[in-house]
């Protein structure tokens, strides 16, 4: 698409921008429309085509937060996902600009900009656009809309549509939801589009990482205390039950509470109240309950590890993530995302995939699901020298595959700490079949620390 048959919609609640849009533009373009108020932006749209639209992020209403540019974006995208946008920015927020491009716009520019590479960014836009659609058909049209880009959530496949089928269904009711799946399949994604669609998204969503709680600081940690309550308690200290209060309480990895704590656990939820640490006053909660786990549940129930109770409380809609090697072509969709993602963040030329590329990318099991194959991308990203992502550009450990490819036996020699501790993290990997949250906890390491130290030895 050349510059001079572009169509370009400029939506700023600025009037002094619209005009130096309106004047910059108006001899380099075939037609540009201004509006003020981002409420008529869909209208515009259904009424007329137009080839890019410059959105601004911040409304006066939102006193700043850029979330406002990001939920017209998201409208926008949902309207159309093919839909070019460039974000307007202040200089200074470009943070948020960036996380505009995760939800899926194609640039930014930052207030005040040089006219010479306004022009630029638009012509850029326009010839991606240009591309994208004369594409040879190696990446996935998209088929419906990825109505939840703007949460981060994309997927084309009729697995993942399924899904936010479910999630549009159930966000806006009170229903407790339980999310399962395997690790990096998107669960903590999953529940806080959940809330940011619910009636509750004003106010907190509140996440409560079960897995990293020890017993000792269980009930402080989700309950509260009051000062003086045991040794360490200085304070008063609220719990994330009451912090919830209002919004939603996301407990992440259910699965790994022990007998104990689900008792206190299904106390509180039964009685919704909580009675913090040395108190004996209860608190009344009101909480809407996202839990998830990559555990198996009803397995767990089945040999009594887990309350069937505690299950029927948290299950009210259960919603499974499917893993990514079910997902199809939503893996080159996703590698395309990071890729621009990536890019962006290292300012760098966002990298095309050469269809060995993508035959193996396809072809790759995925163990660690999307995350895996985020870092994956990253990494590539980074480190590749050519404009296009060659199949050498990734590569899989043996963490990846494990039945495939046994953990490496100890070299002869003297041996290197570092080469231990990736050794040793390996076969713990491969004894919990690529179970992050369980070889974690065998290695006496949270999850992060594990997903460091992954990233430190490259697997
Ligand atoms: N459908 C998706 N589209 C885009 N990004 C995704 C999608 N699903 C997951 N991701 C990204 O993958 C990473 C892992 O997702 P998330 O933390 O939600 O997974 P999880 O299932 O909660 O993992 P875990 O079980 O290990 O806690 C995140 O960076 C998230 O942004």
């Amino acid at each position: 698409m050349v510059l001079k048959k572009a169509r370009v919609l400029v939506v700023d609640d600025d009037t002094d921008v619209l005009f130096a849009m309106r004047m910059l533009l108006k001899t380099e373009v075939q037609e540009v429309v201004t509006e003020k108020n981002p409420e008529l932006l869909l209208s515009l749209l259904s009424k007329q085509r137009f080839d890019v639209v410059f959105l601004d992020m911040n409304y006066k209403s939102t006193q700043g937060s850029g979330n406002e540019g990001l939920y017209w974006l998201g409208r926008i995208r949902e309207k159309d996902p093919t839909a070019t946008v460039i974000m307007i920015t202040a200089h200074g927020d470009v943070g948020t600009a960036v996380r505009s491009l995760k939800a899926g716009a194609t640039d930014f520019v930052v207030k005040p900009w040089h006219n010479a590479q306004l022009v630029e960014t638009l012509e850029a836009a326009l010839q991606q656009r240009g591309a994208a659609g004369k594409s040879p058909g190696t990446l996935p049209a998209p088929r419906r809309p990825a109505s939840f880009a703007e949460f981060d959530l994309l997927g084309q496949s009729e697995a993942m549509q399924e899904v936010f089928h479910k999630i549009e269904k159930v966000a806006p009711t009170e229903a407790n939801v339980l999310l399962l799946g395997e690790n990096g399949t998107g669960k903590e994604l999953v529940a806080k589009a959940l809330h940011h669609r619910s009636f509750r998204a004003a106010r907190p969503f509140v996440t409560a990482d079960l897995a990293a709680m020890s017993e000792g600081i269980f009930e402080s940690e989700l309950f509260g205390h009051k000062k003086g309550a045991f040794t360490d308690a200085r304070d008063d200290r609220t719990g994330r039950f009451e912090a919830a209060t209002g919004g939603t309480l996301f407990l992440d990895e259910i699965g790994n509470i022990s007998l104990p704590q689900q008792a206190k656990l299904l106390t509180a939820l039964q009685n919704r109240q909580v009675i913090p640490l040395g108190s004996n006053v209860p608190v009344p909660v009101d909480i809407r309950l996202v839990s998830a786990t990559n555990a198996p549940l009803y397995e767990l129930a089945a040999r009594n590890e887990f309350r069937k109770d505690l299950i029927y409380r948290l299950n009210t809609v259960e919603i499974t993530l499917p893993p990514l090697r079910d997902r199809g072509d939503d893996v080159l969709l996703l590698a395309q995302h990071f890729a621009g993602l990536y890019a962006a963040r290292n300012r760098k030329p966002t990298p095309s995939f050469a269809p060995e590329t993508l035959q193996k990318l396809r072809q790759h099991r995925w163990p660690g699901n999307v995350r895996e194959l985020q870092h994956a991308v990253e990494r590539a990203v980074i480190l590749a020298e050519a404009a296009e992502l060659c199949p050498q550009d990734f590569r899989f450990s043996a963490m990846e595959t494990p039945a495939a490819t046994p953990p490496p036996a100890l070299p002869d020699g003297p041996l290197q700490l570092h080469e231990v501790e990736k050794n040793t993290i390996l076969r713990v990997i491969e004894r919990h079949n690529g179970n992050i949250t369980k070889a974690a906890k065998e290695l006496g390491l949270t999850r992060t620390a594990l997903y460091r130290r992954l990233e430190k030895h490259d697997l």
